[in-house]
C-alpha cells in the first residue's frame, strides 16, 4: 500500500486529482469509479480545475457510484445521484448517459444488484476507485462485519454512519434512510486501483486501524490491505495516528522517478 501523508485537505485534492487525471490521459474510455461524501469534493474540484485549463478530458470516462440510498427518489437532493450529477458528472464534463449510481428505488433492488455488478463488468471494470472512509473505518456503504468477499447488495446503515449522514438531511436523523445498496467488499478490490482520501482528525483511528491494523471485517479499510495498487492520501490530521508515518515519508521522499505522479 501506498501511503502519502500532505500538508493539508487542499494538497490531498489535488494529489488524487493528478492521480485519476493520469489515468484518463493513458485511457480516455476509463472508467472511474466515485463516491460521495465531503472526503472526495476537494478532489473533485480540483479534478474540475484540470478540466477547464484542457488538460484532461473527461468527455469519453464513465463512472460507477459506490452506493445509495434505499428510497430517495434519484431527483431527492440528497440521494446520491443527485449528490454525483451535481458534484462530479456537470462540473466535470462527464457524460450523464456514462455514468451510473446504484437504483435504490428499483421495484426489484436484488435484481438490481445483479444488474449493476453487471454493468460494471460490462463495462470492462473500474480503472481507479475514489473511496473516503467513515469514521467507523467503513468504505462505501460496508459497515463493520461486512465481508470481505461482498457483492453489490442491500445493507441497514450503521447507527454511527446515520447520525454522521444526517448533517445532509438539515440535521433530522429521522429523514435519514435504513437501508442502502453499496458495492461490496470484493466489487471494490475488483478494480484496478484503489485510491483512498481522508482527511482531519476524525479519520485518523479509521485510518489507522484501515491501513496499520489487522485484516478485520471490523475495519471494513482494511481490504485495502490485499489489494496490488491501493493508495492512501491523508493530511496531516488524518495521519496523525500512524505509527509508521516517519517511514511513509521517507518513501515518498525517495520515490524512483517511474513511479512519480506530478
Ligand atoms: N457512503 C459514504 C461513503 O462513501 C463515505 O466515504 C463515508 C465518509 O463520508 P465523509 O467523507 O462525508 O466523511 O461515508 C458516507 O456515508
Amino acid at each position: 500500500m501506498e501511503i502519502v501523508i500532505l500538508p493539508d485537505a487542499a494538497a490531498v485534492g489535488a494529489a488524487a486529482a493528478a492521480r485519476i487525471a493520469a489515468v484518463v490521459r493513458a485511457k480516455p474510455e476509463a472508467v472511474l469509479g466515485l463516491s460521495t461524501g465531503s472526503s472526495p469534493l476537494g478532489t473533485y474540484e480540483a479534478l474540475g480545475e484540470l478540466v477547464r485549463r484542457g488538460e484532461v478530458d473527461l468527455s469519453r470516462a464513465a463512472g460507477f457510484a459506490l452506493d445509495e440510498y434505499v428510497g430517495l427518489p434519484p431527483e431527492s437532493p440528497q440521494s446520491y445521484a443527485a449528490t454525483i450529477d451535481t458534484t462530479v458528472t456537470r462540473p466535470l464534463g462527464m457524460d450523464p448517459a456514462r455514468v451510473r449510481t446504484p437504483p435504490g428505488s428499483a421495484a426489484d433492488l436484488e435484481a438490481a444488484c445483479e444488474e449493476y455488478e453487471q454493468a460494471i463488468r460490462g463495462a470492462g471494470g473500474v480503472d481507479v476507485q475514489l473511496l473516503g472512509i467513515g469514521a467507523n473505518g467503513h468504505i462505501g456503504f460496508n459497515e463493520p462485519t461486512s465481508s470481505f468477499a461482498s457483492r453489490t447488495r442491500i445493507k441497514t446503515l450503521a447507527p454511527r454512519t446515520r447520525e454522521d449522514n444526517a448533517r445532509f438531511f438539515d440535521g433530522d436523523l429521522d429523514a435519514v434512510p435504513l437501508h442502502c445498496i453499496t458495492q461490496g467488499l470484493g466489487t471494490i478490490l475488483d478494480a484496478r486501483r484503489l485510491l483512498l482520501v481522508a482527511q482531519g482528525e476524525a479519520k485518523a483511528d479509521a485510518v489507522a486501524r484501515t491501513v496499520e491494523g489487522p485484516l478485520s471485517a471490523m475495519v471494513p479499510g482494511s481490504a485495502l490491505q490485499l489489494h496490488p495498487h491501493a493508495t492512501v492520501l491523508l493530511d496531516e490530521a488524518a495521519a496523525s495516528r500512524l505509527t509508521l508515518s516517519e517511514y511513509y515519508r521517507f518513501t515518498a521522499a525517495h520515490l524512483p522517478p517511474w513511479q512519480r505522479v506530478d
